[in-house]
């Protein structure tokens, strides 16, 4: 690269992750021209996108905040870094289980109210106590709706603290589903976790199937007192629905990672700042892993964690190299390597990979290439019908 790669953070980045960025590049958070984001959770829906961006890092798991259709479009990978904040939330899912069955969370705001009260605080404390007896986990039956990397997480460490686990995802990956304990029961309708358990813990990603997920309909199948823990994302649960279900006692406790301004009126809530993924550990691990993505993409167009491109590489050796995003149509292979031949260069290595209506062909080029070659292979590619963006490599 001639001159420094510009990256532009969006949110509080660690900065173990972007230290990680060689001195090819420049942290710039008020750059108007950036050659790539890194963000957290900021909302890229309400900005324009720059002309010059090239690519987008999250350094976490969630991406909607990012418009993932108009990145698309203008031929820009989203790259997210699945699992790397799974251990912070899950840790932050068992607590809040198990405090909020001990009904801990309202003591503690209790025992605040006992400021002032001197030295009648003890006896109080022993007085007041019984307004909070809680119930144990161990014994009861959590159902956790997502077994991806946080919910398989979630559904492994409850069967160890002794609860009955009941799992639903019927897009479970390979990998998850190696990782998940053969004790989840796993179910292939949901109805029939909401039937049966005490708890639920949601871990699925919000999109337009998943909007509302728990609502009425869903409330109306489970027991009464359910405790529901989202850490996932506030539109899941449909909160004039759940504000109902409060008041009536079918759900007995609330506890939402995504508190708004309805949430923090209703009944029996528990709100946390959204801090599933704040730890430090996380916040390393996530910053890291997207710096690590983008830069790969930026020098050598290798795809690793995107959700909206393919994942496609092929080990950078230094040969001239071109990328090109385009519709997943029939010919389009044929199309390129055509127009790679018929400028007299030679193929050493390529691979091409599919993802939903795009796919992505990535070619390594023998020899050293003319300017001006290369300036006439670029034309000819963004001439193909279909084409969306290209990237010479060298
Ligand atoms: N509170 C926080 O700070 C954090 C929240 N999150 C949220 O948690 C979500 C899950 O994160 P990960 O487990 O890391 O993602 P993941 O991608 O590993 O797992 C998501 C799982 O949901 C499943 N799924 C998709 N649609 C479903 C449906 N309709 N019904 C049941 N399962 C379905 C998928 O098959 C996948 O296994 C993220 O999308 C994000 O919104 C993630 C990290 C931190
Ligand atoms: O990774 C996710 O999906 C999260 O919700 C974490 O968000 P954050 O990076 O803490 O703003």
């Amino acid at each position: 690269m001639s001159k420094q790669t510009v990256i532009k953070p969006l949110n509080a980045i660690s900065e173990k992750g972007l230290n990680l960025f060689t001195e090819d590049y420049l942290i710039d958070e008020n750059a108007s021209q950036p050659d790539a984001i890194i963000l957290r959770s900021f909302n890229m829906h309400d900005m324009e996108l720059p002309s010059s961006l090239r690519a987008i890092g999250r350094a976490g798991a969630g991406v909607n905040n990012i418009p993932l259709d108009v990145c698309t479009d203008k031929g820009i990978p989203v790259f997210n870094t699945p699992g790397a904040n799974a251990n912070a939330v899950k840790e932050l899912v068992i607590t809040s289980l198990i405090a909020s069955s001990r009904q801990m969370f309202d003591g503690v705001a209790w025992a605040k109210t006992l400021i002032g009260k001197g030295d009648d605080v003890p006896k109080l404390v022993e007085e007041g106590k019984k307004q909070f007896v809680g119930k144990e986990i161990q014994g009861k039956t959590l159902g956790v709706i997502g077994l991806g990397a946080i919910g398989a997480r979630v559904a492994n460490d409850a069967l160890e603290l002794g609860m009955d686990v009941i799992g639903y995802d019927p897009f479970i990956s390979v990998d998850m589903a190696w990782k998940l304990s053969r004790a989840v029961k796993r179910v292939h309708n949901i109805d029939e976790l909401f039937k049966e358990v005490d708890y639920i813990s949601i871990h699925v990603p919000l999109i337009p199937e998943t909007k509302g997920l728990l609502n009425k309909a869903a409330f109306d199948k489970m027991k009464d007192n359910v405790y529901i823990l989202n850490f996932s994302r506030g539109g899941l649960i449909d909160d004039d629905d759940i504000a109902v279900a409060l008041e009536e006692g079918t759900v007995g406790k609330y506890i939402t990672d995504f508190p708004n301004a309805k949430t923090l009126e209703m009944k029996n809530t528990i709100s946390i700042p959204h801090l599933g993924a704040s730890s430090e550990e996380s916040e390393e691990n996530c910053a890291m892993m997207a710096a690590e993505e983008l830069m790969e993409y930026l020098e050598t167009g290798n795809i690793r964690n995107s959700v909206n491109f393919p994942d496609a590489a092929l080990p950078y050796q230094g040969h001239p190299r071109v990328t090109a995003f385009h519709k997943n149509v029939p010919k389009m292979v044929s199309k390129i390597t055509s127009e790679v031949s018929d400028v007299n260069l030679n193929i050493v290595d390529m691979t091409n990979r599919s993802y939903k209506d795009h796919a992505y062909t990535i070619i390594d080029l023998e020899g050293d290439i003319a300017e001006s070659d290369f300036g006439a292979l670029v034309k000819r590619l963004e001439g193909i019908e279909g084409m969306v963006t290209t990237r010479v490599i060298k």
